[in-house]
């Protein structure tokens, strides 16, 4: 029997479970920042971790990924605890997914090019040949011109280097892909031209996406299932339409207060309206 290729091997396991994460707690000395959360991302799908400031966000993605493990209760990336990320290095499950961190993460003395290529030098034997042609693959698919590879990220604008830090986290043809406020500090067209190319790289790779945003045009626009943190807890759980309708006060406040109700009026194309 032929096997698949990645894409359509992703396409065919659509809805399957991606990510579990069960019962998690997590402390920093006294400080409780996540206490019992669980929840499941499936393939396919774009998952928004939303939630006010310091609500744990960002923590529990670094627990996904491995980078640090939780106090109590279990992860599953890809069907592996990622406790075994937290412990080893090189794991083959660090290939199947890539990490856009916050503010793309650049690093300053490389050029872009060399910035994209990273991941091919650490995880592949490749040559120098092959690295510069997928080097290419991927600076174009993220919409950057050719020209742009030999620039230094200082050299670049923001909505630029957003673009490279994406491109760099796709350069190994990842299953998931992670991104931690990837619109943040964008102007608002720039901001919505990079939602749109993350639709489009997620049709085009089959990816599975895990988003923490603050960024309520982003969650209208792209979202298919958000989970809202607060108080150490996954306080709800779904699609954008359902949790504008949750009672819950903490969701109120955060989908009805003037920056909630404006997004949900761009989103349905009556904020676009002139008197
Ligand atoms: N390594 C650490 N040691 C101690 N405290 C930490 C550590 N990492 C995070 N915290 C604390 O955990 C809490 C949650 O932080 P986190 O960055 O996950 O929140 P967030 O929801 O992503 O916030 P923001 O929206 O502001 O980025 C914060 O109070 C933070 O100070």
């Amino acid at each position: 029997m032929h096997e698949l290729p990645p894409t359509l091997a992703a396409v065919a396991q659509v809805g399957v479970p991606v990510i579990e994460v069960s019962h998690v707690s997590t402390r920093f000395g006294t400080a409780v920042v996540h206490r019992d959360v669980s929840l499941t991302v499936v393939r396919g799908e774009v998952f928004a971790i939303a939630g006010g400031n310091g609500c744990g966000k960002s923590t529990l993605l670094r627990e996904i990924i491995g980078l640090l493990a939780p106090t109590t209760g279990t992860i599953r990336l890809l069907g592996t605890d990622s406790r075994q990320l937290t412990q080893s290095n090189g794991s083959p499950l660090q290939r199947r997914f890539g990490v856009m961190f916050q503010h793309g993460a650049l690093f300053s003395s490389m050029t872009l090019a060399e910035n994209v290529a990273v991941p091919l030098r650490e995880h592949t034997p490749l040559s120098a040949e092959a690295i510069r042609d997928i080097v290419a693959l991927k600076i174009a698919l993220v919409g950057l011109p050719p020209d742009s590879a030999i620039k230094f990220p200082s050299e670049l604008s923001g909505g630029m280097r957003r673009r490279a830090a994406l491109a760099r986290a796709i350069v190994m043809d990842p299953e998931l892909l992670f991104l931690d406020e990837p619109t943040a500090g964008l102007d608002p067209m720039i901001a919505a031209g990079f939602d749109d190319l993350v639709l489009e790289l997620k049709r085009l790779l089959g990816l599975t996406i895990v988003m923490v945003t603050h960024d309520l045009d982003s969650l209208w626009r792209i979202a298919d299932r958000v989970a809202v943190l607060g108080e150490g807890q996954v306080l709800g759980l779904g699609t954008m339409d359902a949790l504008a309708r949750s009672d819950d006060p903490v969701i109120r406040s955060y989908f009805h207060g003037p920056r909630g109700r404006a997004a949900h009026l761009n989103h349905s194309g009556m904020g676009l309206q002139r008197d």
